[in-house]
């Protein structure tokens, strides 16, 4: 009997132009597959809302794979002592994986790779998630960049690989049930708002292209509409990969040249996404170091009181709770109020932007690795790349400006429902007798600001500023 070959799934929960599980399957004996849920020390483990979509989309992925006669295996422990057992009781001669790109990750995959060398398998690791692999792009005295404009140049003039047409198949089998344990009660609002896995994201991707991408460079600040890809969790897990995307808009380019300026503005925020994994790849541990080590030197206030009234959208501040409610609620927020609510934790309430980073990873179900500490610290001042530190939002004016008539506001803080446009963004300056008749229609009074917006930005400028 031929033999067999294991495909160790992290980041890549699809089929398509996985180059791992398509170079498996060019081998004739059996292919199995694993996931494991890490708990080894000096990786970081996943976030809760990440778990909730990690099931749905393993549970997805068991199907298919098994169609492609690949059965699944989900476990949870120490990755460094699992996969080398996997081999064992699979028999396999072949491990094959993608890519991951943090560095104790990175560290991790080494050691495993040189342990399962040493015991005679042959393994191979592969590009899935990346357009470009970090390594592979640099400035011309040959430094990582550390600022974005003149890395999406470059990223331009590179190659991008073709996705991986035909994928070979394997006699079916029957997908094994998954023990994922008892899903928590939270996860209902999570699992209403998505629909997850690799069919899932491919139809989201045409929905959007076809219906939202012409209007994308306008609408992607607003958020109310619906004027984003939401390809984000579905990027985070790999049920899409960045080549997949890359070659859709540039075909629909081709083919309606009237969309070149709407997708190339999408694909440079895609190209943010690799900026960040640059970033990851090249820095040191960037979710608990600020890439500007002056940041590390402020004193950040401990105030866990204003911590949780931010955590649970309860600061007063319209636009910063309407988005925390809708994190807390759908695991997703738009960008423009992450930008915002990030804004009000690290500047105006003055505590340290790794507080924040780690609620997102707990809450976000599109929390990554790269995505997430180079946008806290983007926000914060102390990323590369960064807005300066002196640049402090304020909610209420980009509210206005971006939310208008309140009405996402509205959807996300029902307190706020009955009070007009005015004041919708500022309800602290209405008339106290329209705000009790709004708390009283809807049974729940709204929080005044924990924070003076005024007064904490100049506590900001000058705390920052040394
Ligand atoms: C404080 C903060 C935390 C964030 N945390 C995450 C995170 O954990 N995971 C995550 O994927 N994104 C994160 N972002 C970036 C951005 O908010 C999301 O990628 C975006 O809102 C996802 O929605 P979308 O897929 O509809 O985006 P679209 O506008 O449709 O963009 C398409 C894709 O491009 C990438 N992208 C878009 N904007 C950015 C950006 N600013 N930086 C990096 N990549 C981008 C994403 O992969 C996104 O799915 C964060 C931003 C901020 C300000």
């Amino acid at each position: 009997m031929a033999s067999s070959t294991l495909v160790w799934l992290r980041n890549d929960l699809r089929i398509a132009d996985n180059p791992a599980l398509a170079a498996a399957l060019r081998h004739e004996g059996p292919v199995h597959a694993v996931y494991v849920l890490e708990t080894d020390r000096e990786l970081r483990g996943l976030g809760g809302a990440a778990k909730v979509w990690l099931h749905e989309s393993l549970a997805a992925l068991s199907g298919a794979l098994a169609e492609r006669g690949v059965r699944l295996s989900f476990r949870e422990g120490e990755s460094g002592k699992i996969i080398p057992e996997m081999v064992r009781e699979t028999k396999a001669e072949r491990v094959y994986w993608n890519r991951r790109y943090d560095p104790a990750g990175r560290t991790h995959d080494a050691a495993i790779k040189t342990a399962l060398r040493a015991d005679g398998a042959e393994v191979a690791s592969f590009n899935a998630s990346l357009l470009v692999e970090p390594w592979d792009i640099a400035t011309k005295q040959g430094t990582p960049y550390g600022v974005f404009t003149p890395f999406w140049t470059a990223l331009r003039e590179k190659p991008i690989p073709d996705p991986i047409g035909r994928i070979e198949k394997h006699e079916a089998i029957s997908a094994p049930a998954l023990d994922f344990g008892k899903r928590p009660a939270w996860a209902g609002g999570i699992l209403e708002r998505w629909a997850i896995g690799e069919d899932a994201a491919k139809r989201v991707l045409s929905d959007f292209l076809d219906d939202l991408l012409a209007d994308y460079p306008n609408d992607r600040d607003l958020p109310r509409k619906d004027g984003t890809s939401r390809m984000s969790p579905h990027l985070r897990f790999g049920e899409i990969g960045p080549r997949q995307i890359w070659f859709a808009v540039r075909h629909l380019i081709d083919s309606k040249p009237s969309m070149a300026s709407a997708g190339e503005k999408f694909l440079s925020e895609v190209a943010w996404r690799e900026f960040s994994y640059h970033l990851l790849y090249h820095r040191d541990d960037i979710a608990r170091h600020s890439m500007q080590e002056r940041f590390d030197e402020i004193e950040w206030r401990s105030d866990s009181k204003a911590l949780k009234a931010w955590q649970k959208g309860q600061t007063g501040i319209p636009i910063v709770d309407a988005g925390m409610r809708q994190l807390w609620q759908t695991g997703w927020m738009h960008n423009r109020v992450r930008m915002l609510t990030a804004s009000l934790l690290t500047k105006n309430l003055l505590i340290d932007w790794r507080k924040g980073e780690n609620w997102f990873w707990d809450t976000l179900v599109d929390a990554d690795p790269a995505n997430n500490p180079a946008s806290w610290q983007w926000v914060a001042g102390s990323g590369a790349d960064a807005a300066p530190y002196f640049r402090i939002f304020n909610p209420v004016t980009q509210g206005e400006k971006f939310d208008p008539h309140g009405d996402y506001v509205r959807q996300w803080v029902p307190e706020l429902s009955d009070v007009p446009d005015k004041w919708v963004h500022k309800p602290w300056a209405a008339d106290p007798e329209i705000l009790n008749k709004a708390s009283l229609k809807s049974g729940t009074a709204y929080p005044a600001p924990i924070v003076d917006l005024k007064a904490s930005r100049e506590r900001a400028l000058s705390v920052l500023k040394r």
